[in-house]
């Protein structure tokens, strides 16, 4: 049985995290609930940012705040000295509510909205990752208009392809995020942006794709970046002071899983940018990455109470738990693989092999098909890993399932951070039936 971070059993045989009985949490606030180690976080966000030091990279380690976003996960991630990465202008709004340093936040995203860029520009956030031309023009149009300045990044496609699920990867070139690196378009943008009065460039971003273990894709996109860096210099006198490498550090979700240290990723990236830099007689430029599921992903695991249980003879037991895709989609998007352990009955054996089962009405909602479990019992407590990331952000209301809460564990302290939703927060935004005598009123 692998545990993760600072998950321990006690005395009563029960799971803990960050100090805490999780049997104790199930009870307290009730279950599904999603519980983090903060700890955790904490340890891999300075581990990002001892990387760069350790290899004199000056660097900022922003925290891609869409694997899972919160006012008090922001308030974490500002505590550690991390920069962020929204993506909309609710993850944005987030951070304004949750007091985040606006110099230090990125905005992404394929489609901003003229009004998202507007709320970008009216907080003066640190920098907009510009996509595609139509946004080009958008935030001309804004910083012209309001005559304030906008640092930029433009965001590349370096047509490295990861080898990672389809639905996951970013970097090859028939993507919808970026400008092509190698058909023009990445220069067609850099000529739009690189002298316009209002628009300070810092550089080039680019993101490959997520869940990814091999190095060699991320060195092979520091090199495109670096080779197109060095052509700008060259014909442009245009210096980049901004390589963005994204995210995409791969987690250990079951033990297929191989995963290098995370720092074994900034390493490999940055020892590409300070050899390049040094031979092409390059201005080292200051790296940004923007992981999202390594710094959360194994930090997060959900708490589940055992329900109904259904024998297939000769094939498979079912057990049913009170949560399911609504809180956690990635198995039946991805197919992706998690593991699972018996929370109240640690130190029994681990032996029966069940599938867990949501409570959605689908049959493919099952969080894991193959799980090993202690002899099921109703009520059991089970608690399924890594689900930190990309589990409560992607959740939904599918069969009007309210959402479950998120509580943060530290040094034997926990707190409620994302309340669990109630029946009358499922109907909050629905309007009932007007009669034809009102409509006609209106
Ligand atoms: C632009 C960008 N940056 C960062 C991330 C974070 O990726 P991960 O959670 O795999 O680190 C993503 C998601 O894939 C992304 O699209
Ligand atoms: N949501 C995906 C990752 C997408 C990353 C965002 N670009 C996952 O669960 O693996």
């Amino acid at each position: 049985m692998h545990l993760y971070g600072t998950q321990t059993v006690n005395g009563k045989g029960h799971l803990t995290i960050g100090g805490v009985d999780t049997v104790d949490l199930a009870h307290t606030y009730g279950t599904p609930l999603v519980v983090y180690d903060i700890a955790l976080f904490r340890e891999r966000a300075q581990a990002f940012k001892e990387t760069f030091n350790n290899v004199g990279v000056r660097a900022q380690v922003a925290y891609a705040s869409k694997a899972f976003s919160s006012i008090a996960i922001y308030e974490i991630a500002n505590q550690e000295g991390l920069s962020l990465d929204v993506v909309s202008g609710g993850e944005l709004h987030t951070a304004v509510v949750a007091g985040f340093p606006r110099e230090r936040i990125h905005f992404h995203g394929n489609n901003k909205s003229f009004t998202e860029l507007q709320y970008a520009f009216d907080e003066k956030i640190g920098c907009i990752v510009i996509d595609n031309f139509s946004e080009i023009a958008l935030v001309k149009e804004i910083a012209e208009s309001r005559q304030e300045k906008m640092n930029v990044l433009i965001r590349v496609t370096p047509g490295v392809e990861a080898s990672t699920h389809d639905y996951i990867t970013t970097g090859q070139e028939d993507s919808k995020f970026g400008f092509d690196l190698k058909n023009g378009q990445t220069d067609k943008a850099f000529r739009q942006l690189h002298d316009h009065p209002y628009i300070k460039l810092l550089g080039m971003h680019c993101h490959i794709g997520s869940q990814i273990f091999e190095t060699d894709a991320f060195r092979l996109a520091a090199e495109a970046l670096m080779e197109k860096m060095i052509v700008w210099r060259d014909d442009y006198e245009f210096v980049c002071e901004v390589l963005n490498l994204g995210g995409g550090f791969g987690i250990r979700y079951t033990e297929e899983d191989q995963p290098l240290n995370p720092s074994a990723y900034v390493e490999e990236m940055a020892e590409v940018v300070l050899s390049l830099t040094r031979t092409h007689n390059y201005p080292l430029p200051e790296i940004w990455i923007e992981p999202g599921r390594s710094l959360v992903g194994d930090a997060g695991t959900s708490l589940y109470t055992v329900g109904s249980m259904k024998e297939v003879p000769g094939v498979r037991t079912y057990i049913a738990v009170d949560g399911g895709m609504s809180d956690n989609i990635r198995p039946a998007l991805y197919g992706a693989k998690y593991t699972a352990v018996t929370a109240n009955r640690m130190d029994e054996s681990h032996e029966k092999q069940v599938t867990i089962a949501g409570k959605c009405c689908e049959s493919g909602d099952k969080l894991i098909e193959e799980a090993h479990l202690v002899e099921p019992a109703e009520g059991d407590i089970i608690a399924m890993f890594c689900t930190g990331a990309y589990g409560y952000s992607m959740a939904s209301n599918y069969n009007r399932l309210p959402k479950p809460a998120v509580v943060f564990c530290e040094n034997g302290h926990h707190q409620l951070v994302v309340r669990r939703e109630t029946y009358e927060d499922v109907v909050r935004l629905d309007i009932p039936l007007q009669s034809v005598e009102q409509l006609e009123k209106i």
